[in-house]
């Protein structure tokens, strides 16, 4: 099979047929997911979930998590406003989660800002989540456990400078390991698997990278047994609906609002043309 240079391997597994099957899965099911997120994060979070087809609750006292986690398809747990009396309902969360055979998805915001904050991610990464999402700052002090150099929730390095920090995470917790960016990479510690999609002004609407991670886990809820394929499925369609909503933006403001259109209004034949794929491992 012929090498794309600048890509990677040419994928020959059918990655936009993949990614359109989960898509309309999540549409026909209407998979229940749990966010225990911050308060910036709660609006665009279950307004992409909504928009994709799942259901979304942000539900988050430990008064109520025995009784709704398992109930919930996937959880995902987000730390990006953590303090002290959120962490103990998020461990619970995810113990209730690992108890009831149900996925959860990990976003550790700004995690070498501070440590509490990495201490926190670090324990509940050892709460063996499903999949990890950061950008690759997040990643790198994650992977490290050592804190920054931090812009806080943004990212100091590129996606691709986290490679080898994504795999050794991914190797050490047992999770899928993803890095958002200009490329966004999946791994499980040994394949190693890039999406193309998305454009740059994503990064200029807060809670993009929370939006997606809650996407991830309305991905992996309805396909847990292949949370690599799922994880890369939900990174691409979501810079698709990126993509598209861009040709109707005029700046984050609308583009934040078309891309959130364009997530619902997803097709087959674009899904087909537009979702980039490929594997650098
Ligand atoms: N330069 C870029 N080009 C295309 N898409 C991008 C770029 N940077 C980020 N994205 C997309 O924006 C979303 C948020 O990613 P990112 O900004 O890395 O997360 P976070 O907000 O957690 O730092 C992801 O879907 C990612 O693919
Ligand atoms: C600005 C901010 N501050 C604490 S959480 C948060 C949102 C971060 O969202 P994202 O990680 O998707 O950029
Ligand atoms: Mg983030």
């Amino acid at each position: 099979m012929e090498e794309d240079k600048v890509r990677g391997k040419a994928e020959p597994t059918g990655w936009p047929a993949k990614a359109w099957s989960l898509l309309s899965a999540i549409r026909s099911e209407s998979p229940l997911i749990q966010c225990i997120t911050n308060l910036v994060s709660m609006d665009l979070m279950a307004n992409t979930l909504l928009s994709s087809g799942a259901s979304p609750a942000m539900i988050h006292s430990a008064d109520e998590i025995p009784d709704f986690t398992p109930h919930a398809r996937a959880l995902c747990i987000n730390v990006g406003t953590l303090s002290a009396d959120w962490l103990p309902a998020m461990k619970l969360a995810a113990q209730f989660a690992r108890q009831s055979g149900k996925p959860w998805v990990l976003d550790p915001v700004a995690a070498g800002a501070s440590g509490f904050r990495l201490k926190a991610c670090l324990e509940l990464a050892e709460l063996k989540p499903t999949v990890i999402r950061g950008n690759a700052s997040e990643v790198i002090a994650l992977s490290k456990a050592s804190l920054g150099p931090s812009k806080g929730v943004d990212s100091s390095h590129e996606s691709t400078d986290a490679v080898e920090a994504a795999k050794s995470l991914a190797q050490a917790s047992g999770a899928i390991v993803a890095v958002s960016g200009a490329v966004d990479i999946v791994t499980d510690g040994e394949r190693v698997v890039g999406a193309h999609n998305g454009v740059p002004m994503m990064q200029r609407i807060t809670a993009t990278g929370c939006s997606v991670t809650a996407l991830i886990a309305a991905f992996v809820a309805v396909d847990p047994l292949h949370a690599l394929e799922a994880t890369v499925s939900a990174l691409s369609i979501f810079g698709v609906a990126g993509e598209m909503g861009m040709n109707l933006a005029k700046g984050p403001a609308s583009l934040r609002m078309h891309l959130i259109d364009s997530l619902y209004g997803l097709d087959d034949a674009v899904v087909h043309s537009r979702v980039s794929i490929t594997s650098f491992s």
